[in-house]
């Protein structure tokens, strides 16, 4: 059991003594100016919490949780919300855009952003490269936007061993291994044997919800509570006394 503190001396009693008080006549700004003069210095406005750094947050959890669907609304409810646009060697699919879905880059010029150590993270899928760039993140942090990341599990792995406790790291899971794999039955993207392999590949990875932060249940229909609660996590890490730093 822990022991309680024990104060001896009152703080009251250490200070000086304070300059006497004008008698009061009931002036609000008169008694606001005398207890200026008693206290010897003017009340300053400036706020007495320091502004909170921005945030870096990675959001990560098995295929077909929710990451885009969650990330997706909180941008549309939250503002000063910077998500990352990743770098990818991948040919350009028809409908999507350049440097809103990826920026679009060669191969070679993919391989030297890699040289010139411009990315954060960065992976090679399925023959195609992708990665964060560390320019961006800089730019939209020195406007003092919070950072999404949005990353599979292994790359959420990476960026802990790089960026360590200066980020927040939030696992999304669906309420049960039942629900993930309905979810992931109704998108109808993957064929029966990808879908045998994602749903593989999301037990294992759920092992791996100790290495986060925090964890968000994506509940069947509760997208927006699962988007509040990461809201309620944000500004949570904004009221910390000790904030994270985040150096790039
Ligand atoms: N809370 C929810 N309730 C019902 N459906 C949801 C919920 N969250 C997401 N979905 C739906 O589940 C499907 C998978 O979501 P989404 O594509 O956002 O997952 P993801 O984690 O980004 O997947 P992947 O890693 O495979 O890209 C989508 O059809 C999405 O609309």
């Amino acid at each position: 059991m822990a022991s309680g503190g024990c104060r001896t001396e009152d703080a009251a009693r250490r200070r000086q003594p304070f300059a006497p008080l004008p008698p009061s006549n009931g002036d609000k700004a008169e008694l606001f100016r005398g207890l200026e003069a008693a206290i010897g210095s003017t009340f300053g406005s400036d706020p007495l919490a320091p502004p909170p750094n921005p945030l870096i947050i990675v959001i990560s959890g098995p295929s077909g949780v929710g990451k885009d669907a969650v990330i997706k609304r909180l941008q549309e409810v939250r503002g000063g919300i910077h998500f990352v646009v990743t770098a990818t060697s991948r040919a350009k699919r028809p409908g999507e855009v350049d440097g809103k879905d990826y920026y679009f880059v060669t191969k070679e010029e993919f391989l030297s952003m890699i040289e010139r150590n411009d990315l954060l993270e960065y992976a090679l899928v399925y023959g195609d490269y992708k990665g964060i760039p560390k320019q961006q993140i800089r730019d939209f942090m020195a406007k003092g936007y919070d950072i999404v990341l949005r990353v599979d599990i292994q790359g959420a792995a990476t960026l802990r061993s790089i960026l360590g406790d200066s980020a927040v790291f939030i696992f999304l899971v669906a309420e049960s291994e039942e629900a993930l794999v309905k979810r992931l039955i109704d998108r109808k993207t993957e064929t029966s044997d990808m879908l045998l392999v994602r749903i593989a590949t999301a037990r294992e990875e759920v092992r791996h919800m100790k290495n986060f932060d925090y964890v968000v249940v994506n509940a069947e229909g509760k997208l927006d509570e699962s988007v509040k609660l990461v809201e309620s996590i944000i500004d949570a890490e904004k009221a910390k006394v000790r904030q994270r730093f985040v150096k790039i």
